[in-house]
């Protein structure tokens, strides 16, 4: 009998859940039924958007709703309400639901959450303010009102379990560093390994021969060097703030910045709770800085279309962050690269920074169509390459709720039988 998979993307801006039936054959492809997003946490008032089928909801406005858990608990009763979706009209017939945790710290692969995984995942909460305790808020929910659903958390720090050591190393004590588990770790690597495995689709090439410079571009930003379908180098650390600036966070920065910002950074700040310890510098880099310091918005669509001069700013300052990666990465990988992606929310919607990043690495073959640039994307993968241009620069609806499904049909044995 087909089984529902529930699989939730709790992400720094919105919450996004996906509903799938597994197949009847050992076609391991599951079959989307319902997608809803709740977006805009950032942006208050939150918005839901909802596709079963022909039916289609856009935009709606939604009150009191502010968190990851109020857009968990929305969703889950949107979905158990809507008449059409007669498979999910008993909460009992969800199996398996799948959380994507940011950081998963030393864990290479998806783990049943049982009471030791729930408290290394809250452990590691101080190390993703924006990400693990919302997402252990909705696993508790779950618990609670799906209690015969299996959890299972799918960490998007997994993917970078390959770097190098002299990449992921910070060349700090080396006892201390070790001790505290002080290193690179990598994230949005849920996206990464979907871009990875729709990349090889579209060029029909193995996903083990495919070197990509991957851009997953939203609320949180960061770009991948993929060689030979492996993360070697990414632009987030210990932490999703390291690396590019985002729609509440500062990105990298000079460490000793925060020194001369406050005097009070290192005492804790007011939103540090017994589940998770954050102190005023964190905040004000990971909360209150990026597009919303800059512009007083984290909406980067209104950004680009902006011509205030604190919009344009922010739009130079994120294109111009971005080639402090795209150039380094093209010389890792030898040149010998297939494609440059642009993904996330911004990266699949806002033609103007593709077109921006792409001018800025033209010298080394890459040019866009501005035709096929400037229309909304409608297929999993889009070429938006210049004919004649010497590399291909592609875009793609990563889709990390569908990662999470298919990964739990590759890995069920290892799931079922465990509480
Ligand atoms: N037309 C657009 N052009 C550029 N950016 C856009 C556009 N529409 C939405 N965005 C941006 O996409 C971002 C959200 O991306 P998404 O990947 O969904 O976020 P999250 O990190 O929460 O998963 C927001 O900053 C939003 O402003
Ligand atoms: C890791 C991260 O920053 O995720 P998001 O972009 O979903 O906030
Ligand atoms: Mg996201």
């Amino acid at each position: 009998m087909p089984e529902i998979i529930l699989s939730i993307n709790a992400g720094s801006s919105s919450v996004k859940i996906s509903v799938y039936k597994t197949p009847s054959d050992d076609s391991k492809v599951p079959t989307q039924l319902a997608e809803a997003v709740v977006e805009g946490l950032t942006a208050p008032p939150a918005k839901l958007k909802y596709t079963r089928g022909d039916e289609k909801v856009k935009g709606r406005e939604l009150e009191n709703i502010s968190s990851q858990e109020d857009a968990f608990r929305y969703i889950l009763d949107h979905l158990t309400n809507d008449k059409g979706l007669s498979e999910l009209n008993h909460k009992n017939d969800i199996k398996f639901t799948c959380h994507r945790v940011v950081h998963g710290g030393d864990y290479s692969r998806s783990q049943v959450i049982d009471k030791k995984t729930y408290h290394q995942i809250e452990d590691l909460s101080d190390l993703a303010p924006l990400h693990n305790a919302p997402a252990l808020s909705i696993v508790r929910a779950v618990a609670d009102i799906l209690p015969h659903a299996k959890n299972v958390a799918y960490f998007d720090s997994a993917y970078h379990s390959t770097l190098p050591d002299y990449i992921c190393t910070y060349p700090i004590n080396q006892e201390v560093a070790k001790k505290n588990g002080l290193r690179k770790y990598g994230f949005h690597g849920i996206s990464y390994s979907f871009i990875v495995h729709a990349v090889s689709t579209h060029l029909n090439k193995p996903v083990n021969e495919l070197n990509i410079i991957a851009l997953h571009l939203g609320s949180g930003a960061s770009a991948c060097c993929i060689n030979n379908g492996k993360s070697l180098d990414t632009s987030m650390g210990l932490t999703p703030l390291a690396g590019l600036p985002g729609a509440t966070r500062s990105g990298s920065i000079d460490p000793s910045l925060m020194f001369h910002f406050t005097h009070t950074a290192g005492k804790p700040s007011r939103s540090s709770t017994e589940k998770m310890n954050i102190t005023q510098a964190e905040e004000i880099l990971n909360k209150n800085s990026g597009w919303k310091s800059l512009t007083g918005t984290t909406d980067f669509g209104k950004i680009s279309s902006s011509d205030r001069d604190e919009d344009q700013l922010a739009f130079n300052i994120f294109a111009d962050r971005i080639s402090n990666y795209t150039a380094p990465y093209f010389t890792k990988l030898d040149g010998k690269v297939d494609a440059l992606v642009f993904a996330g929310g911004i990266g699949e919607k806002g033609g103007k920074l593709r077109d921006a990043v792409v001018k800025g690495v033209k010298c080394l073959g890459f040019e866009l169509d501005a035709a096929k640039n400037g229309k909304d994307v409608e297929d999993v993968v889009t070429d938006i390459s210049a004919d004649g241009a010497k590399y291909k620069t592609l875009v793609v609806q990563t889709d990390e709720q569908l990662e999470m499904a298919r990964n739990v049909l590759e890995d069920r044995d290892r799931f079922v039988g465990k509480t």
